[in-house]
């Protein structure tokens, strides 16, 4: 297993599409096409007539009549049912058309939109989510609720809406789940013209079930207005996608997806957040649950950006990528105790990377590991606990301690199942330490590297730093 790739993982999931977009404040951004063949005429309207509940009207028809840009051809042959499947712009790069492709029977009707290529958009359909409709039966809970939610929406002051803890919620569990609505193939922003890919964007949500377009629709704008839809949709998007990476047996290894989750994107942010956020492949679902122990009251938060930065680094990041002041506790303490923060911080930047390296000439030690864990606990971050003690197991393991080791695997996986999911191979690595340490890949490695009796180093994986 690559350790880089659970912290790689972890890091890159980050609620950011970093990208500068300018905004267009013009009318008929549709007009451009109309009657040039990349639109059905029936979607040569006003734009007023895209605004939610007009969806049936405007795409009644059927895809078969429908034509791409440039002459390509969009063949749509449903292999899977897509409900819709147009219109298509073709990517610069792969030569492919980029297309929308909607759903609007998946979870329970939720429905989910995806501009992507026919390639990638079919292999998402092998997953269990589409070939099981059972497996994300009753997982979103916003739209059609069974289960009493465990917050309530409010308005913060500077912040707009958020999410308040309405009972006490343990450390580990689930806040809220929700499978992906506008699933986004990264290549879009790099192939697609900004025209293009705005207008696919527009189409997906436009696509998407009435209460669901219109959850959408209601999310922040970061307090703009806009007077098209096109690029009230653009700016919903870059104000609330994730970026996701793609899964381990995606072909498309280079290119993830940017996602939004209308009911999660209402988290607003913190540095030292109480909940964390995981997507599992195969329900398409981005898992939401408690880094920490909850009292009622508390605002609910998530980090937007990796934790692991200084005060200026974070504050510069933010206000870069969203224009917002961070107020947080750790943003806004005294100057004394935010160096301090900072220090524990860069520690923690020189530590990981020591502790990844794997090689004969690696420093790292188990006291280190000790270290890492006090340090994450000085600087509540609840969420990478369970990095701490993988890191611990893994060094008290390689120095032949398998007592030690296991007690710390116990840990990580205890602290590391809410965090990134049950199957992730950080928690399923830390079982296979549990389950027999001395056959554990980590079993004597720092002391066989350095005595000599291992392979030699270079053939050994490369750990990078995040
Ligand atoms: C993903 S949305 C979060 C929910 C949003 N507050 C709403 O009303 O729907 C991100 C936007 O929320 C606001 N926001 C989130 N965290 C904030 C914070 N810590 N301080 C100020 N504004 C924040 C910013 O306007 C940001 O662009």
């Amino acid at each position: 297993m690559k350790l880089s790739q659970f912290v790689s993982v972890y890091a890159a999931a980050v609620l950011a599409h970093s990208s500068d977009h300018q905004h267009h404040h013009h009318h008929a951004d549709l007009g451009g096409v109309c009657g040039s063949g990349a639109l059905p005429d029936s979607t040569c309207q006003p734009d007023t007539e895209y605004l939610p509940g007009a969806q049936k009207e405007i795409f009644a028809e059927k895809e078969d009549g429908w034509r791409c840009p440039n002459g390509t051809s969009c063949e749509h042959a449903h292999k899977h049912s897509w409900t819709h499947s147009s219109p298509c712009f073709v990517g610069s790069k792969t030569g492919q058309d980029f297309c929308v492709f909607t759903d609007t029977e998946f979870a329970d009707g939720r429905g989910t939109s995806f501009v992507m290529t026919r390639r990638r958009a079919d292999y998402l359909t092998t997953y269990s989510a589409f070939t099981d409709p059972g497996f994300v039966s009753g997982v979103n809970q916003d739209l059609v609720r069974t289960i009493p939610a465990v917050y309530d929406v409010h308005e913060f002051p500077g912040k707009g809406m958020g999410l308040v803890a309405n009972q006490f919620i343990r450390r580990g569990e689930l806040i809220m789940a929700n499978t992906a609505s506008l699933m986004i193939d990264y290549r879009v922003f790099h192939e697609l013209k900004k025209e293009e890919y705005k207008e696919l964007q527009l189409h997906a949500v436009n696509y998407l079930p009435d209460p669901h377009r219109k959850a959408f629709m209601n999310l922040s704008t970061h307090g703009q207005t806009f007077s098209t839809l096109v690029d009230t949709v653009e700016k919903i998007a870059e104000t609330n996608a994730f970026d996701i990476d793609p899964d381990a047996d995606d072909e498309e290894q280079n290119y993830g997806f940017f996602v939004v989750f209308p009911e999660i994107a209402r988290f607003n942010h913190d540095c030292r957040p109480n909940a964390d956020y995981y997507f599992e492949h195969r329900s398409l679902t981005q898992y939401i649950h408690a880094t920490r122990d909850i009292q009622p009251g508390e605002e609910l938060t998530l980090s937007y950006i990796n934790t692991v930065m200084t005060r200026n680094e974070r504050l510069r990041k933010l206000n870069h990528n969203w224009g917002f002041q961070c107020a947080c506790s750790a943003c806004t303490q005294e100057k004394a105790r935010a160096d301090v923060s900072d220090m524990r911080i860069r520690r923690i930047k020189d530590l990981r990377p020591k502790m990844r390296n794997w090689k004969a000439g690696s420093v790292a030690t188990p006291q280190m590991a000790e270290l890492l864990i006090s340090l994450y606990e000085q600087e509540r971050l609840w969420g990478s606990m369970y990095n701490a003690y993988s890191f611990a197991a893994y060094e008290y393991n390689a120095v032949g301690d398998p007592w030690t080791a296991i007690k710390y695997a116990m840990l990580a996986i205890e602290w590391g199942i809410p965090m990134v999911g049950a199957t992730s191979s950080e928690v399923t690595d830390m079982e296979k330490l549990v389950e027999d340490p001395w056959g554990h890949w980590s079993w004597m490695h720092r002391v066989k590297k350095r005595s000599g009796w291992a392979r030699d180093p270079d053939e050994e994986e490369e750990e990078e730093d995040d």
